[in-house]
């Protein structure tokens, strides 16, 4: 029997509660360093020796998450149980991947065999443009592929693309529209030689303001350079539900499809990452990374906190907000190709957690989901880290990093490569941030160290490695959600915002707001 209470009427929080907190500090030790270390998937490890966890805080983490029944609730979810209670629908995303549970079916239709199908449209689509079975309008081989979409429908493909471009030769380039702000799209769209040029639309919906208007511009731009007979039959594809109204325009050259069960931040496993990512590095690429994902899922059925990553990052990350009281999350890559996935994990994170009601739509009286913010180190130590060392807001950090670099230049200089510099620099970090440095006789000097610090790393950021870091991402925030008893599948706080742009472009509200804040040309 599967219970849905919310955490403050759980007895594991009262439990959480009464611990005594222990010290970050005197837990980062060697044995820890080496005993709390877990495999997330692929060659993903997660290493909590930073975070200040004690036997007494883990038994505790244990027992709320069986208590909440978060293993049961993923197993529902997998099962095709209806979890995104706001809008009623399935959640299905793991499915684009492997089959962890049974089949779930709907309308009588297998949708494991769905998303399969769909993935060998697109896998074929990409063989035929790479080996120039489908030229553009005018006979020539594409070499660009332009993703035009927002919100999930951009940041997790872009972030992926950009993690990948070093390791793996691109069959095609890739290019990414999103913002209505027209510089975006004249500017990409100025970058390109359209004839070669092919456009992937991709909005689940179908109905979002931003990728339509992107849509005109881009038959606008061709227009005007009089390449009218081309695009969309011949240089745009289209990435839709079957609900949604781009799915009825037959316009496209072809339509891939994904449904209303799979929520826009966690679709990059489906359509609205697969054709980008096939079309860019080919479809056994896309393959390996749909490994990688399955594999975290694998882990992520464990009942048993020690062994399973992403619930016990859920746990950590629970108790630093709720019991510690944190507000904010910093997301770390040591990697420069990691350095979208910040932004990835914003929309992931915040979109799906960032709520003040239960999943029965009931106000709860406890804290949800953190900011995430983040950049690549060390980029980020020459900007914010001053903050995260010594402000008055303890911020726990999530560090990511990995042994070898992508591309393989690289040079020795005073004694050391690059690579051995950046990673000299990722465990000086936390180091840092967790041991400080007591500076008694200057206190501007002093670095008061019990600032919680994981590491996710990996031998090298493979396209494996990547979907075990999309997966083990995307399940710790469904953990979150269970643990709070959310709905982390719906975003009714993006709604308001857009319905009042809407009124005052069709002049149904008032505009005075643009007019004092001089927003309006001319
Ligand atoms: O793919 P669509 O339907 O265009 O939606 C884009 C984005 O807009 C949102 O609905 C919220 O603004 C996101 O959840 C989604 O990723």
């Amino acid at each position: 029997m599967i219970r849905y209470q919310n955490l403050d009427q759980t007895k594991g929080f009262s439990q959480l509660k009464e611990l005594a907190i222990p010290s970050v500090v005197e837990h980062f030790t060697k044995e820890n360093l080496e005993s709390q270390s877990i495999r997330a998937g692929a060659d993903l490890t997660f290493n909590y020796a930073g975070k200040g966890i004690n036997q007494a805080l883990l038994s505790a983490l244990q027992a709320l998450a069986d208590e909440q029944q978060v293993i049961d609730k993923y197993e529902l979810l997998l099962s095709g149980e209806m979890m995104n209670t706001g809008e009623k629908r399935k959640v299905l995303h793991h499915l684009t991947r492997a089959q962890q549970a049974g089949e779930v079916l709907f309308h009588n239709e297998n949708l494991r065999h769905f998303y399969q199908q769909q993935q060998k449209r697109f896998s074929d689509f990409a063989n035929k443009v790479h080996t120039g079975e489908i030229l553009g309008s005018t006979g020539k081989k594409i070499t660009t592929v332009v993703q035009v979409g927002i919100g999930g429908s951009d940041l997790g493909p872009r972030a992926l693309y950009l993690a990948l471009q070093n390791l793996y030769l691109s069959k095609l380039e890739a290019k990414f529209i999103s913002n209505v702000d027209p510089d975006d799209a004249a500017i990409i769209i100025d970058s390109c030689d359209l004839e070669r040029t092919l456009f992937i639309l991709v909005s689940k919906s179908g109905t979002t303001q931003e990728t339509l208007a992107n849509r005109n511009f881009v038959l606008e731009a061709a227009a005007k350079q009089q390449i009218l007979n081309f695009i969309p039959n011949k240089h745009m594809v289209c990435v839709t539900s079957q609900t949604s109204p781009l799915a009825k325009d037959d316009s496209y050259l072809v339509s891939f499809f994904i449904d209303d069960f799979i929520g826009g931040r966690y679709s990059s496993t489906s359509a609205v990452g697969g054709v980008v990512l096939s079309l860019a590095f080919g479809s056994d690429v896309f393959d390996e990374l749909l490994e990688g994902a399955a594999d975290a899922d694998a882990h992520a059925r464990h009942r048993d906190i020690a062994q399973n990553a992403a619930l016990m990052d859920a746990l950590i990350g629970l108790y630093e907000r709720n019991i510690k009281g944190y507000p904010s999350t910093a997301i770390l890559p040591y990697s420069q190709a990691l350095s979208r996935f910040p932004a990835h994990l914003q929309q992931l994170d915040m979109e799906s957690n960032g709520k003040s009601v239960n999943r029965d739509a009931q106000l709860i009286s406890y804290s949800t989901g953190p900011t995430i913010f983040g950049e690549p180190g060390t980029n980020g130590q020459h900007s914010f880290y001053q903050l995260l060392h010594q402000g008055t807001d303890i911020i726990p950090l999530q560090f990511i990093g990995f042994s070898r670099s992508q591309c393989a230049v690289d040079y020795d200089f005073e004694g050391s490569t690059s690579q051995t510099k950046l990673n000299a620099n990722l465990a000086a970090q936390i180091s840092a941030f967790v041991l400080g440095k007591s500076e008694p006789s200057n206190l501007n000097k002093n670095f008061a160290g019990g600032r919680p610090a994981s590491l996710l790393y990996a031998p090298q950021l493979s396209a494996r490695t990547l979907g075990a870091l999309l997966a083990h991402y995307e399940n710790k925030v469904m953990f979150q959600g269970f643990l709070w008893n959310l709905n982390s599948f719906d975003q009714e706080g993006v709604q308001l915002g857009k319905v009042l742009a809407n009124e005052i472009l069709s002049n149904k509200a008032d505009a005075t707001i643009m007019h004092l804040f001089g927003l309006l040309e001319g």
